[in-house]
């Protein structure tokens, strides 16, 4: 829709490519763990060596049904030459996912803050999203308070391949809370918190909600909506513009999800169109005219790597498969070669 010149959308945006004049990090080339250089296949031998039982020791603390903290066995392996360096190296795994297709997508409607769940193409999309994600570390789950987010997490966390078990936390009330405790400390250690929050919905579109597209464009004029739905600062009637949905989002993921990061979590945040431009935004340091070119497809996840305090964009994928698409890290080699180990 948007007829900007440098027009972004992540589904046709290559790892390795970077477009100058938006910010987008450089040099993110594709390295898979067939590439990994000796001294680091050596490493990896010696965790092999590693007993199995301390090797997936796992060390789960449930502070509190809002500050949930999970670490993984293959994020916290017994060696200290691995630990060492990554505390050096001190990387996360942050990966976007915008949700899969929804009833009203399909539809052309505007959705906004509806609740709306996906279509059997959504499903899929999250499935397939799941594939592209499956060797890419998830300690914790952000999703909006929306369904359609929802699903996406929770379908596509079926495809990967540690198998830990998404659970939903349940902390909007006392009683609430207390009924959904787990009791096996086992138990807690092969699950994920997902979060939800309310900040990370889409963007409240106001009267718009419900609206057919194009019969607004063609009753209100194509330009018109265009402002409404591209523009930074311009709200729709009665509902955010994206510069209002930015201050929501942008101030959850500064408050709650980057000291998560920070820590060395690894997170996934399951969202939608216009929170995650909003976030990507601040990430990428994009100005207020470079957003507005900015598209999202569905179900397409964004990976990027928190580290040194900086995010860098690692790959969206458009390409078949996961290893042709992400520029791994060291770090995020040497996870899916524990994986390899663990379930070939
Ligand atoms: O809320 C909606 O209608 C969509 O999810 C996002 O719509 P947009 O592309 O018009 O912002």
């Amino acid at each position: 829709m948007a007829t900007a010149a440098c027009h972004r959308t992540f589904a046709t945006i290559q790892p390795n490519q970077c477009c100058n004049s938006s910010g987008y990090q450089k040099g993110s080339g594709n390295i898979s763990v067939k590439l990994v250089p000796k001294a680091f296949k050596a490493e990896v031998s010696s965790l092999r060596r590693g007993s199995c039982s301390s090797r997936w020791k796992l060390n789960v603390i449930y502070a509190s049904s809002s500050q949930t903290s999970v670490a993984d066995p293959v994020l916290s392996p017994t060696s200290h030459t691995t630990s060492d360096s990554r505390k050096k190296s001190n990387e996360a795994a942050l990966i976007l996912i915008r949700h899969g297709e929804s009833l009203w997508n399909e539809k052309n409607l505007f959705t906004g803050c509806v609740d709306v769940p996906l279509t059997k193409k959504g499903v899929e999309e999250a499935i397939e999203a799941g594939r592209k994600i499956s060797n890419i570390p998830v300690d914790l789950i952000y999703t909006s308070a929306l369904i359609r987010a929802q699903m996406t997490a929770m379908l596509a966390m079926t495809q990967h391949r540690r198998k830990k078990v998404p659970i939903v936390l349940h902390d909007e009330n006392e009683q609430a809370r207390v009924w959904s405790e787990i009791f096996s400390e086992e138990t807690k250690k092969q699950s994920i918190p997902v979060i939800r929050a309310w900040q990370l919905n889409e963007r409240m579109y106001g009267e718009l909600q419900g609206l057919n597209k194009q019969e607004t464009a063609d009753r209100y004029g194509k330009e018109q909506v265009h402002e409404w739905r591209r523009s930074y600062d311009i709200p729709p009637p009665n509902g955010e513009s994206l510069e209002m949905c930015a201050e929501r989002a942008v101030a959850y993921f500064t408050k709650h999800i980057e000291p998560q990061l920070q820590s060395g979590k690894n997170v996934m945040i399951a969202a939608h169109g216009n929170s995650l431009r909003s976030i990507i935004m601040y990430l990428d340091k994009l100005t207020s005219q470079e957003v507005i070119s900015l598209e999202l497809s569905t179900g397409i996840p964004m990976l990027y790597i928190f580290k040194e305090g900086k995010f860098m964009r690692r790959g969206s994928p458009a390409g078949p498969s996961e290893a042709g698409v992400y520029a791994y890290t060291r770090n995020l080699a040497l996870y899916r070669q524990k994986l390899d180990d663990m379930l070939n």
